[in-house]
């Protein structure tokens, strides 16, 4: 017997999703499924798989599963996305051990927009987790152009890499792949190739782990002002443009890190297995 499920299909500047309600009934697709159905000839195609469900501790929670199956900690433009759907101007979204706070803003065109606080990033080496115990915002590593790199952990983990030029596609494409599961990474990691254009502005493009190279990535973008700041970089506050679009991020005083960019509706489905 054929079960049906409803999705509705989002994106926050270019990161797309499938999201599906768990309120509406038990789901549980496996990593086959999930691969099959991000496919964007043969399937549904997103870079992200979002569940929702109940949560004791917030407005609504959210699962998330990449475009290979894997699942992930945090998404930050999915938290978006996600705040848009409880209809609600403040709250907040429950994201593995993670709360995220949004609050609704004023639009700017058509798109909502929606400020989401990533909470505070994680430099402990075994927090990210990285292999070894090494400096994270140090990394050295013996591969041409990218002997130096620097990691944290949104919720999730980030590797960030600066050039004095921005990168080509396909050398994100290259590198993503070769730093995605490079051993220094046990849970292997995101993709962060950067580019400061001021000290208020970055150029990013992310390859991220379990969906490759995607038109905007909110906890890279968080991740990669982070480190950029703590480098003495830029300032506390920055735009990131990525492939698909702008975020601002801002880093408070205590190092929480607020997200703020697009959340737009694509279009209702339905899939049958
Ligand atoms: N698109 C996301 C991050 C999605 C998860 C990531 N690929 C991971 O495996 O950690 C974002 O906007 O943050």
């Amino acid at each position: 017997m054929l079960v049906m499920f409803n999705f509705i299909k989002m994106h926050g500047v270019g990161n797309d999703f499938a999201i599906f309600d768990e309120r509406e009934g038990k789901i549980s697709f496996s990593s086959q499924v999930i691969k099959k159905m991000s496919n964007r000839n043969k399937g549904i195609g997103f870079d992200q798989l979002i569940i929702l469900s109940n949560s004791d501790r917030a407005d609504i929670k959210m699962s998330i599963y990449n475009a290979d199956g894997s699942a992930a900690e945090t998404c930050g433009n999915a938290a978006r996305c996600v705040a848009d759907l409880t209809g609600k101007d403040n709250g907040a979204i429950e994201v593995g051990e993670r709360l995220l706070f949004f609050k609704k803003l004023p639009s700017l065109s058509n798109e909502p927009r929606y400020t989401v606080n990533m909470g505070k990033p994680e430099f402990a080496w075994d927090k990210i987790p990285l292999s070894i115990p090494v400096d994270p915002l140090n990394l050295n590593f013996e591969i041409e152009g990218f002997q130096q790199g620097a990691a944290l952990s949104m919720g999730n983990p980030h590797l960030v890499f600066f050039s004095s030029i921005p990168l080509e596609l396909e050398s994100v494409a290259k590198y993503g792949a070769l730093f995605e599961n490079h051993e220094l990474f046990p849970q292997a990691v995101n993709v962060n190739f950067a580019h400061i254009l001021d000290n208020n502005h970055i150029a990013l493009t992310v390859y991220e782990r379990g969906a490759g190279i995607t038109l905007a990535c909110g906890s890279g973008a968080c991740a990669t002002a982070v480190i950029a700041y703590t480098k003495k970089l830029i300032n506390n506050k920055c735009k990131v443009d990525l492939p698909g679009g702008t975020l601002l991020i801002e880093i408070t005083k205590d190092l929480e890190v607020l997200m703020t960019g697009s959340a737009v509706k694509c279009f209702e489905g339905q899939i049958s297995f």
